[in-house]
């Protein structure tokens, strides 16, 4: 098993590598920061086990950023509030906020190690009692018993004990991302991490730090290529990819390594590439979008995910399947599908692939009344969708943008609009636009939306 992960905040120094002298000589990884802002890019860029934080800090104090942090849904990890001179109300505020702990100044040694074991203890039980509550997901194995879906599942298989690059080519929505999580995990390297690099969130005046890291002082900012040391990258859609990221990556797998940045040292590089496209990806190359060294370093072994409009008899599990997840995950109130309805469901083209079905029975089940879906509630359904579908959705000032300025306009709208309907929480709205939370808040500060503090 490896160290647990725990982060210091305090801006006194003296105090930060104290406690970074002890925990290290416990065995834990740890990482400073000396402020807000440092505390926040650590907690993007990490998967932390365990966070010390100081109340009183120069720039931003410790209960803002602990509200923050717990605005986007449940902490991900424990959190220690350590304080020389808290009083009551930051205790309460604190506890409210899903503080573990507070831990007084100055610190024993002994107390430190004893809320740090404990603390980390409750965080293991906390994700396991998650994990336990979200069976299905991740999901592990894709749904499907059609001879495509199966003889996709071999294909994955067979290559998944190599080491070249895969090169998953699917419509969106088709479960490219679902399908590399499942090679990762039945690959030699399944010990090792997944991370998915989503590119088109890729800015690139920080891509350098995002992909190789940062080396400042002692501390050393995991870039993606070495959080996915040992186990695989996932390159999450390869159009996205801004020249520059595409430039740097190439500069990588040319040489077989990298530095992180502030840093001379030669990393090789130890990662399972697994990339994600669409199938006209050589038209971008052929249109000078997208460079060819690259695409040919990529496409080693391609995959071709199939449309779920090319193997419908999988519809009626699928919407079983979700039903299933919706009602245990998210609570929905259970309803059958007519026979009727399946068999309509089953004869549409799904043009938004799987991501469409989920998002249909979700749906159903949170609007329909009743204990059944009948065809008459799916013909309307499908009334909808198929209007929705013809309303252009390119509206004309757009049409004369860039492809990169509209797509950035769409974004910021999107997002905007959604943040609203999840009432300002990042954590609900990462869930409901299908982005992992440190990707989609890198993507919201790139496009200058605010999260609203309270
Ligand atoms: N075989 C499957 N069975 C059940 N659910 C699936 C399957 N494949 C994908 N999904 C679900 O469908 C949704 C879209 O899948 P995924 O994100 O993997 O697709 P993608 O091709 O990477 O598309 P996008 O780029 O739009 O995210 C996800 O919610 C995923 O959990």
């Amino acid at each position: 098993m490896s160290a647990a992960h725990i982060l210091v905040v305090d801006d006194e120094s003296d105090i930060r590598e104290m406690v970074r002298d002890i925990l290290e000589d416990e065995g834990y990884e740890v990482t400073a920061a000396a402020n807000a802002e440092e505390a926040r890019r650590s907690r993007e860029q990490n998967e932390l086990d365990l966070i010390l934080l100081d109340i009183w800090m120069p720039d931003v104090d410790g209960i803002t950023l602990l509200r923050d942090w717990a605005r986007g849904g449940d902490l991900d990890c424990p959190v220690v509030i350590m304080s020389g001179h808290g009083t009551v109300d930051t205790a309460v505020e604190a506890t409210r906020l899903g503080a573990h702990e507070f831990l007084e100044k100055p610190l024993s040694m002994a107390k430190l190690l004893q809320i740090v074991g404990e603390a980390l203890e409750a965080g293991r039980e906390e994700r396991e009692r998650r994990k336990a509550r979200s069976i299905l997901s991740p999901l592990v194995e894709p749904v499907g018993r059609s001879e495509v879906m199966r003889e996709t599942r071999r294909r994955i298989d067979r290559v998944a004990t190599e080491g070249s690059p895969v090169l998953l080519l699917g419509e969106a929505g088709t479960g490219r991302e679902t399908l590399a999580r499942y090679l990762h995990s039945k690959s030699p390297r399944s010990d090792g991490r997944f991370i998915n690099l989503v590119l088109g969130s890729l800015r690139p005046d920080d891509a350098e730090v995002v992909l190789f890291g940062r080396q400042d002082g002692d501390n050393l900012e995991a870039g993606a290529l070495e959080k996915a040391r040992g186990g695989t990258l996932f390159l999450n859609e390869l159009g996205d990819m801004d020249p520059e990221v595409q430039r740097l990556l190439m500069s990588a797998l040319e040489a077989g390594g990298y530095s992180p940045v502030g840093s001379t040292r030669r990393e090789a590089l130890d990662v399972r590439l697994v990339a994600s496209a669409q199938p006209d990806i050589a038209r971008l190359v052929e249109r000078g979008r997208f460079r060819q060294d690259l695409l040919n370093h990529l496409d080693v072994l391609p995959i071709h995910v199939p449309p779920l409009r090319d193997y419908r008899e999988d519809v009626p599990d699928l919407i079983r399947y979700y039903v299933d997840v919706l009602v245990d995950q998210e609570g929905l109130p259970f309803k059958r599908f007519s026979v009727a309805a399946q068999n309509r469901l089953r004869n549409y083209p799904w043009p938004g692939n799987i991501r469409e079905v989920k998002n249909m029975v979700h749906r159903f089940l949170a609007m329909s009344d009743g204990e059944e879906v009948g065809l008459e509630e799916v013909e309307r359904e499908l009334r909808r969708e198929t209007e929705r579908e013809v309303e252009p959705l390119v509206k004309q000032d757009l049409l004369g943008l860039s492809l990169r300025e509209a797509r950035e306009r769409f974004e910021r709208a999107y997002l905007e609009q959604q943040l609203e309907l999840c009432g300002g929480r990042v954590g609900k709205l990462a869930e409901r636009v299908g982005l992992e939370r440190t990707h989609l808040y890198r993507k919201l500060k790139a496009l200058g939306i605010e999260i609203q503090k309270n």
